[in-house]
């Protein structure tokens, strides 16, 4: 599919009415196995970066030159960097190409309203809808195009009932105003649109999932949510993938996930309820809390003293309030323990604000010493998982790759199985890579990480895990496919090169061993 994305051109997939949700959803027109391409969109319509992104990353490709651990992003060429427009200043490309493409595109349109508008910092989903307003207004947007995003769903009633539509107007007028579009769209109209963006975007990512803005298309917009999903999104630049999680029939509805899964039942509805206005009666979520999520390594009468006292103190404090997000249960140990989780969650929303890693660390642990220490806290119930998550890309910027790596180790061996069951998974692959990237640092820095550890063959290992996985996990034609496929190939030479003509049977030989070592490195933190 090239150019602008009209609903016309995905084949592979109808909209019909939604059974299970509200109003329409994307359906399968053949069976597919798991880890397939559903559909393609090379093009969306309209893809807006943060703020703190239109500085580093190309406004074409999405090429992000900053940022990102060392040798995790092997897809971006080294060296590459962005430079600005010379007519808005506020759009960057990082070649000649991509900027005439963005040219052709519609920035022909949109240059000279920019340039008016200064460096004025303009969010981006009002950026989105000015993007969409100039187009509209000069053509480059036909009605064809137009219709299917007016189509979605607005959510009018529910922003009018929880109190936000004037902020939305507000919102709403400013991008009429800085698009000059008064004289063809009314008011009402910008604010649909701009609360059809808000409701219907995606988050633009890299490969490996680093947030860069969003993406609006009339197509990606019509997936519906489940906790449960049988589908998930790879990007590649401005190219969007849909691929399967799980088989799909035909006929089958298509389903992709809105939220982080891995949370607790009662976290996930409250977010899609104030975000999406549903309640998801999803197959995961029609079960209730009873699901692996949802599950606490001890019983909640089971909790030490010790601890019933500090939730007691916590129950206790004036500004507590644990509402239904935190809902554990009724009886008087239950509250103890949504007490407990709604210090932790609030711990991991902090930590997740500060920007110094030595900082964000303490915070972290601090989290994390509550999940231990109470004893309620399995591995993977969330925040803990996401807490070590966190704790590792703080470490690695600090320079603690010793301790990142036996975080890595640990979350390789017993959380990545629980929370991401399929090998392919794609958060599973992108973590298992930025783990690879971690073992090769620390066999090029030829560190003792463990006795008898060869940390080039885990890494070889893992990054061989991550090359099969990701055909499925991204596909054969994305960057990330190709740069894992290309390491790879370089160190079987590298390896060959030393090993000389019995390299591969040596190696092979020798993995059994180091796959052992690595599932003990997974143990060597405690908890
Ligand atoms: C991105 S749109 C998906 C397309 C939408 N169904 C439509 O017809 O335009 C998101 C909206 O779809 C609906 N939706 C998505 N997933 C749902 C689900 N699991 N259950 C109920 N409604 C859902 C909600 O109204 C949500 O705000």
């Amino acid at each position: 599919m090239a150019g602008v994305t009209t609903l016309s051109l995905a084949t592979s997939v109808y909209i019909a009415e939604s059974s299970a949700c509200i109003g329409t959803g994307l359906f399968a027109v053949d069976d597919l196995d798991s880890g397939q391409l559903i559909c393609r969109v090379s093009q969306p319509l309209v893809t807006s970066l943060d703020a703190a992104r239109l500085v580093d990353t190309c406004s074409n490709c999405y090429v992000w030159t900053e940022g990102g651990s060392t040798g995790s992003r092997l897809y971006v060429k080294e060296g590459t960097k962005v430079q600005a427009c010379a007519g808005c200043k506020r759009f960057r490309y990082c070649s000649k190409a991509c900027q005439k493409q963005a040219w052709k595109r519609g920035h022909k349109q949109e240059c000279k309203i920019f340039s008016q508008l200064g460096d004025k910092k303009i969010p981006n989903i009002v950026l989105a809808c000015i993007v969409l307003l100039i187009r509209m207004k000069s053509g480059v947007i036909t009605e064809q195009v137009w219709l299917p995003i007016m189509e979605l769903n607005a959510h009018i009633d529910d922003f009018k009932q929880n109190g936000t539509y004037d902020d939305i107007e507000k919102m709403a007028l400013g991008a009429q105003q800085l698009s000059f579009s008064s004289h063809q769209l009314e008011l009402h109209i910008v604010t649909g649109l701009y609360a059809r963006i808000l409701t219907n975007c995606l988050t633009l990512i890299t490969p490996t999932f680093d947030p860069l803005g969003i993406v609006m298309d009339p197509l990606l917009g019509r997936f519906n949510h489940s906790c449960d999903p049988n589908a998930f999104m790879v990007m590649d630049g401005p190219e969007v993938s849909i691929r399967t999680l799980k088989p799909i029939k035909t006929e089958e509805e298509i389903y992709i996930s809105y939220i982080d899964t891995t949370n607790p039942y009662a976290r996930r509805q409250k977010e899609l309820k104030s975000s999406w206005f549903f309640t998801c009666k999803c197959s995961k979520c029609e079960k209730g809390p009873i699901q692996s999520e949802d599950n606490w390594a001890i019983r909640a009468q089971d909790m030490s003293d010790e601890w019933k006292q500090q939730a007691d103190s916590i129950i206790a404090r004036e500004e507590y309030n644990p509402g239904p997000i935190n809902y554990v249960g009724n009886s008087k140990d239950e509250e103890r323990v949504a007490a407990l989780q709604t210090v932790v969650f609030w711990m991991y929303d902090e930590e997740q604000k500060v920007s110094d890693p030595a900082e964000a660390i303490d915070m972290i642990k601090h989290g994390m010493i509550y999940c231990i220490k109470t004893g309620l806290w399995p591995l993977y119930r969330q925040p803990y998982a996401a807490l070590r998550d966190d704790a590792i890309v703080n470490l690695l910027s600090l320079g603690s790759y010793e301790i990142a790596w036996a975080h890595c180790a640990k979350r390789y061996r017993y959380i990545h199985p629980r929370l991401y069951p399929q090998a392919f998974h794609p958060v599973r692959v992108v973590q298992t890579w930025q783990m690879a990237m971690l073992a090769l640092y620390l066999a090029s820095t030829q560190a003792m990480v463990a006795p008898q550890a060869d940390m080039a063959l885990i890494a070889y290992m893992l990054i061989m895990e991550v090359r099969d996985a990701s055909k499925s996990s991204h596909g054969e034609e994305n960057a990330f496919t190709k740069s894992v496929s290309a390491k790879f190939d370089e160190m079987t030479v590298e390896f060959r090169d030393k090993l000389g003509a019995g390299a591969d049977a040596a190696l092979s030989d020798e993995m059994p061993r180091q796959r052992r070592l690595l599932a003990e490195m997974g143990d060597r933190l405690g908890e």
